[in-house]
């Protein structure tokens, strides 16, 4: 029995803007069915990436399948499979948002009726169909992000491509808008998501890959890209010894280990594994313990070290810079009634517009 292709296969992904390589040699495999994340700081290459997968840029080297379906060649199948929620507002203002939907439904050969029952349908599931005879201008914020999202489910795609979806969005939207992207996942549909809230991709990917200056870092669940990080075990000790004995020699895990007054700092990759050897040891001196505390490194840390570059800045800033960027990327476009505000050139080999 063959196998079905994976959702996403990409092999040596480039793609040269005049000067500029936002893509140098991106090589991906996204199964079936994932709930897959792709971080990186600013200008790391992901609306790139994005856009060659729905045909709005070209690539400039390399191979991008989205379920076995090339997305030069096999153009028109391929965008049937995505749904893509865009960063920015690229919407038809001017239109009720279900016709608005509807047209779209229309322009990927939907039936006009059907079209009108999956209009309705996905306004109900995204929780603003009470706003179905709305123009997207009048809607807040955060029914906005709705709308792109509604828009994106309209033809019931495989692969849903979501970037920065909560870009702007108050808490209580955003967890709403995690529920029922898991639910959708759950669902069957396979799900691309970049995002610079990093707790976003930690609470909802089964994998991220971390994306910089158009190289990928790292393919590993939110977990394992943690054991990369080093944590930090925090002991308070009654009495201090005079003189700190050899703690935890030869385990390569361990970077440091520190006292200060009363307290003996550990940091070491793996802390949870760690502690028990350190408890043991200070036992065994005959040290009394009297707190301890493991600090696991957070994912943020890690994606901080992994894009810092050699002058010593990550090119994200620090993380706080991270979050406020994306606070700030809900500004409208005047672009209308395209999946990309960026779209470089549309590629579709068969003329047909967009
Ligand atoms: N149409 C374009 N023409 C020239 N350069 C471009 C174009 N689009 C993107 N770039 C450049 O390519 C690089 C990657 O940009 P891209 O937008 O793909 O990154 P990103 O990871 O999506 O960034 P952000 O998180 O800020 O959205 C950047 O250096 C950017 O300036």
């Amino acid at each position: 029995m063959s196998q079905s292709p994976p959702a996403l296969d990409i092999d040596d992904l480039r793609k040269e803007y005049d000067d500029v390589t936002a893509l140098d040699g991106v090589s991906l495999t996204v199964p079936e069915g994932s709930f897959f994340g792709l971080l990186g700081p600013n200008g790391a290459g992901k609306t790139t990436f994005i856009n060659i997968l729905v045909g709005l840029v070209r690539k400039s080297g390399g191979h991008a399948r989205v379920f076995g379906h090339d997305v030069e060649a096999d153009y028109r199948k391929t965008r049937n499979a995505i749904g893509l929620a865009p960063q920015e507002f690229n919407v038809d203002r001017f239109f009720p948002i279900r016709e608005v939907l509807e047209h779209k439904a229309g322009y990927h050969g939907i039936p006009a009726e059907e079209a009108q029952d999956r209009a309705d349908e996905v306004l109900k599931q995204v929780g603003i169909y009470d706003k179905r005879d709305t123009r997207f201008d009048w809607l807040s914020g955060g029914m906005k992000r709705r709308f792109l999202l509604a828009r994106a489910l309209i033809t019931d795609p495989d692969l849903l491509i979501l970037d920065e979806p909560t870009a702007g969005v108050d808490v209580q939207l955003r967890r709403d808008l995690w529920e029922l992207v898991t639910e959708l996942n759950d669902q069957g549909k396979t799900i691309l998501l970049t995002t610079h809230y990093i707790e976003e991709a930690e609470r909802l990917c089964d994998e991220v890959a971390i994306l910089d200056s158009g190289q990928v870092r790292a393919v590993a669940t939110p977990e394992e890209l943690k054991d990369r990080g080093t944590d930090q075990i925090v002991v308070e000790l009654r009495e201090p010894p005079a003189t700190l004995p050899d703690l935890l020699a030869g385990d390569d895990r361990v970077e440091a280990v520190d006292l200060d007054g009363h307290q003996l700092t550990v940091t070491a990759r793996n802390g949870g594994l760690v502690a028990p050897q350190l408890v043991r040891e200070l036992d065994r001196e005959g040290i009394e313990i009297v707190d301890l505390e493991i600090t696991r490194t957070s994912l943020e840390e890690v994606f901080v070290e992994m894009t810092r570059h050699d002058d010593g800045d990550t090119a994200a800033g620090d993380a706080s810079d991270v979050d406020s960027d994306a606070d700030a990327a809900g500004d409208d476009t005047d672009i209308e009634d395209d999946d990309s505000p960026r779209a470089e050139q549309q590629v579709a080999p068969d003329g047909g517009q967009r």
